[in-house]
């Protein structure tokens, strides 16, 4: 074990009511909006394919060409309090939002820097706006924060020189001055989501992440911070350089799950974050440009991640014009149809020991009722869906959770292992059935010896 100042400041998991709230709400809105809205992918006539919020680089546009984009900066149609209304029919209990991306606009009106969304024709503090409208939903608000800037002429991809390490130490100034005006201005956010820390520069200064880690505990007790934002002593990141994770969750699941199977991440809060797009976080103009995921695709990942005891952050890229494009509309409407059932396996969802991950789908364990939920995704051919239970526990009824009348028959066949077979009718779309689990030892199995 190496004595580390900047590693991991804790072990286990964070038991306290703000973070049990953080792991309970399990599904999330992340919106990325900013300057790049207004390109949306497209430069001089030409469409990038790629992330279109990294259009400036893909495009190779100057600071000053790109920067001067926030003089078009005019969301007209931002209705924050619309925006709101979609994410709670969505069934999100939280939603993260970009508070500056790596081009350095910040979407509130900053102290520390004019180029934000003051100095645009649209004026208004974006931040607070949605802050209220998604607390008045009963919605958490957690800030996105790129400490990568490529518009701050302090900000060092490395340190190289003496110059470099002056100029970097006036940047981590300024972001630390940003992080405490987010934190102050606005008091009831839950979360700070870092990225943009995988430089060199970053790494060199471990310590810093650190200090911005106490600061906005200090000023926000609770508040829950992801494992992105830290390095260590040796600039190793989101995992000391003792194995130990630093920060409240881990935060490197991006755009991927863990495997079903892979219950190592079950050991400690995780969430992952995904785009509905192949890889488009910003709006792109194209919504085709790249394969798009269906809801059932997308109700999949937030049962894969709940059944790993894991939250799952969705994205959303709204338009310039402050319209939230009608796909993605869509799309949170049919995930917000299924959730309106279904949600009981979801908020306060967690891991459920001992029951093997089958094909047909995901087991999930409310931490809260302690009833025990199976989402079925795959239905066998044989109707029959096939139960391995954990030692010395058997399950006494089984029910759809749409309808609690629906018996569905359920058949011992051996030494743990159960059959269940599902109602003759259709299931048009991912469902629950409800588990009550009895512990139970008899044993009328005798072992093969071989
Ligand atoms: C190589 C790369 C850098 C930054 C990203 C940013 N992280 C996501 C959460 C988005 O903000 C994306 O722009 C993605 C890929």
């Amino acid at each position: 074990k190496k004595q580390l100042k900047y590693g991991a400041q804790y072990k286990g998991k964070r038991e306290d009511a703000a973070m049990q709230k953080w792991r309970s709400n399990r599904f999330g809105q992340f919106i990325h909006w900013g300057l790049y809205a207004i390109p949306g992918g497209e430069w001089k006539g030409k469409t990038y394919p790629y992330a279109a919020e990294f259009l400036k680089s893909s495009a190779h546009i100057s600071n000053a060409t790109w920067d001067s984009l926030s003089y078009k900066f005019n969301p007209v149609k931002f209705d924050p309090k619309a925006w709101a209304k979609m994410a709670k029919n969505m069934g999100v209990k939280y939603m993260t939002i970009t508070t500056k991306h790596h081009e350095g606009f910040s979407l509130w009106p900053s102290k520390y820097s004019e180029f934000n969304v003051a100095n645009t024709p649209y004026k208004k503090d974006i931040i607070g706006a949605l802050v209220k409208a998604y607390n008045s939903e009963g919605i958490d608000v957690n800030f996105y924060y790129s400490v990568l800037d490529w518009h701050h002429p302090d900000w060092r991809y490395d340190i190289q020189s003496k110059e470099d390490s002056i100029a970097f130490s006036r940047y981590l100034n300024f972001a630390q001055n940003q992080l405490r005006e987010l934190a102050e201005n606005y008091p009831t956010v839950k979360g700070f989501w870092f990225d943009g820390t995988w430089d060199k520069s970053i790494k060199k200064n471990g310590w810093w992440t650190l200090k911005i880690e106490k600061m906005l505990k200090e000023i926000r007790p609770g508040v829950v911070v992801n494992s992105r934002l830290r390095a260590d002593d040796f600039g190793s990141r989101h995992f000391d350089s003792n194995g130990d994770m630093m920060g409240d969750y881990e935060s490197g699941y991006e755009r991927r799950l863990p495997s079903p199977t892979d219950t190592q991440v079950i050991h400690r809060d995780w969430e992952a974050c995904m785009t509905i797009p192949e890889n488009q976080w910003g709006y792109h103009k194209k919504w085709d440009i790249s394969y798009t995921k269906t809801p059932f695709e997308l109700i999949e990942m937030l049962a894969q991640t709940t059944s790993l005891g894991g939250n799952f952050l969705l994205n959303f890229g709204p338009q310039a014009d402050g319209m939230i494009r009608t796909e993605e509309q869509q799309i949170a409407e049919t995930i917000g149809n299924w959730m309106k059932i279904n949600h009981p396996a979801i908020y306060n969802g967690g891991y459920a020991k001992g029951w093997q991950r089958q094909d047909w789908g995901y087991f999930t364990q409310n931490e809260k009722d302690k009833k025990l939920y199976a989402i079925v995704f795959n239905i066998p051919i044989s109707g029959i869906l096939k139960i391995q239970t954990p030692e010395g526990v058997s399950i006494g009824k089984a029910s759809l959770l749409e309808n609690t009348n629906s018996k569905i028959t359920i058949k011992e066949i051996a030494k743990r292992q159960i059959n269940l077979y599902l109602p003759k009718q259709s299931f048009p779309a991912p469902f629950v059935i409800v588990l009550d689990t009895a512990n139970e030892n008899k044993n009328n199995y005798i072992d093969a010896k071989t």
